[in-house]
This record gives C-alpha cells, structure tokens and sequence, in this order.
C-alpha cells in the first residue's frame, strides 16, 4: 500500500505566464514565492509553494502528493512499475524544480499526470496574498476520470485513499482527515478538474463572490454549500479554462473505523445544499448547467 500524506502541489502549463501570474495574484489571491526562468511559484500557506505556472502547454498538468521517506518512494515505484505504470524518476534539476528532496512521476489510469514526492520544502513563514482573499492553504484537487470504479480502486486499494462520500460515480477520498483531498469526475479526458483552496469563513466566499464577478471573471458555481462535506463554496474559471474553488467549513473526519461513506445523486441537489446549479462540464451530467468551465 502507497501511504500518501496530502496533496502538495499543482504544476499548470501555460501559454500566457504573465497572463498566469495576473490572475494568481490579482484574482485568485496567491502570493508569487519565487520566479525562475520560465516558471512562477505560488505560495498559499507555509509551504514553499503548492502552485508553480510554467511556460508550456496548459494539456501538462500535473498533482503531486507526498510520501513519507525516500524508502517509500522506491517501494511506491516498484508496486507502481509492477501494475504496468511507466515511472520517470526526478533528475537532480527537476527535483530542484519542484523544492522536494526526490520524486516519481506516473500516470494513473486515466493518464493524469501525478508525482509523488519526498521532503517537499516549506517556509515556516506564513503566506501573505496580494489581495485580502482569505486564504488558510491548497487543500484538495478533483481529476478527471474515464472510469471512476478503476481509478477509485487506484487510489484506494494501490494507495491509501479511503472514500468519504460519493456523488453518483463520483468519490471524495481522504488522506487524513479532511473530508476528501482527492475527488474524481467522470470526463471523457484526463485532465485536473479543479483546484481548491480553502478560505477563512462565509465572509471571504461572499466577498470573493463579488470581488470575482465585479472583475469579469466567469462564476461557475456558488456561492453554494456542499452536502457532502458541508463546505460553503465559490467556483470560477482562471487561465486556460482551469476552474479554481474556494471553500470553508470542510468537515473533518476523527471516527475512521465507523464512518461510512454516503452515496449523493448526480444532480444539482448532490452538489449544492443552496440550490445552485454547476456550471462545469465535469458536473455537467448533474443536468444543471451549461457545460461550461
Ligand atoms: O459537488 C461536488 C463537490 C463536493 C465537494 C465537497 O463536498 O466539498 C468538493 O469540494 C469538490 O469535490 O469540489
Ligand atoms: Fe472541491
């Protein structure tokens, strides 16, 4: 079994850095950490970074999560090379790319690109955003999936995911505690579905809701109230049609062994407590929206 710590990082493609980096900091409220050529780095939280933009192709997507010890990393890459996986081990300057000691990079069966990595650096110094969005961190990230039975079995049974709750298809797994650090929806493509931060209260949601729509940028969700892990939301769209969402309140998860996951209909009333309708291709079979993201 892979034990997976969190989630820690996203690296997005893009063609438009300095676009990026505009919404990164102007909007989304992420303060730029490092600039290197060719890459700008995000912080979020105490961590040395958990988002980086790099100058390439917005298809090169790519989530990471931490392992324990290097020892974890070696035997996480011979199960992954076992199962069929190709596994690309970090050289020297793309671990020094990534501020982490060593890391592996796969896909998993839906063709997501995923690193696992060790000793990711943080700061101890806390984040201070550009603009008052509230942010308390990066907590989770939902991918894409073309078949939601195989990779939940993915992540549950070759890595130690364990499913909070799912919506049709679609499972919020957890790592720790927090209600889910990983969540697929089904798509006819691989692809990061959404990255989440997550906020201090209901008041950063409401103002962001207004700051976002009075700067021109699409809300595709929200404000809203998951059932499913009772977090309040906001989703919206950023560079390269990515969707980015704040939430709070997300709900922790202390009674391990009792708790069973609950199954929610794939429909607007399985995603959002409020009434709100998505309007996000991945949720679009919920019926609710446009199919825009
Ligand atoms: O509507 C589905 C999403 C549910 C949640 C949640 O319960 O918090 C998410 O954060 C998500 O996966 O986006
Ligand atoms: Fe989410």
């Amino acid at each position: 079994m892979i034990e997976l710590k969190d989630v820690v990082y996203c690296r997005l493609g893009t063609a438009d850095l300095a676009g990026a980096e505009w919404f990164a900091t102007n909007i989304l409220g992420l303060e730029v950490s490092e600039r290197r050529r060719g890459a700008i780095y995000f912080k979020s939280d105490e961590r040395a970074h958990t988002l980086c933009y790099f100058e390439g192709d917005p298809a090169d997507q790519v989530t990471a999560f931490e392992l324990g010890r290097g020892e974890d990393l070696q035997t996480a890459a011979a199960t992954l090379e076992a199962l069929g996986h190709h596994v690309h081990y970090g050289t020297r300057e793309e671990c020094e790319a990534r501020l982490v000691r060593e890391f592996i990079r796969f896909r998993d069966p839906t063709g997501n690109s995923i690193e696992f990595v060790v000793r990711p650096e943080t700061t101890g110094r806390r984040y201070h955003g550009t603009r008052d969005a509230g942010i308390t961190g990066f907590s989770h990230v939902g991918l894409c999936t073309t078949d939601a039975a195989r990779d939940e079995a993915f992540w549950t049974s070759v890595c130690n995911a364990r499913v909070s709750d799912r919506i049709g298809d679609a499972p919020l797994m957890r790592l720790g505690t927090i209600h889910h650090s990983i969540a697929l929806f089904p798509f006819h493509k691989a692809g990061i579905q959404h990255i989440n931060h997550q906020v201090g209260g209901t008041d950063d949601i409401q103002r962001s809701f207004h700051f976002v729509s009075d700067n021109q940028v699409k809300i595709t969700f929200g404000p809203g109230q998951h059932p499913t892990s009772s977090a309040e939301f906001l989703y919206f769209t950023g560079p390269d049609g990515m969707t980015f969402e704040y939430s709070t309140g997300v709900c922790e998860i202390h009674d391990e062994p009792l708790w069973r996951d609950r199954q929610f209909h794939f429909e607007p009333k399985g995603f959002c407590k409020w009434g709100s309708a998505p309007r996000i291709a991945a949720f679009d079979n919920a019926k609710g929206g446009d199919g825009q993201g």
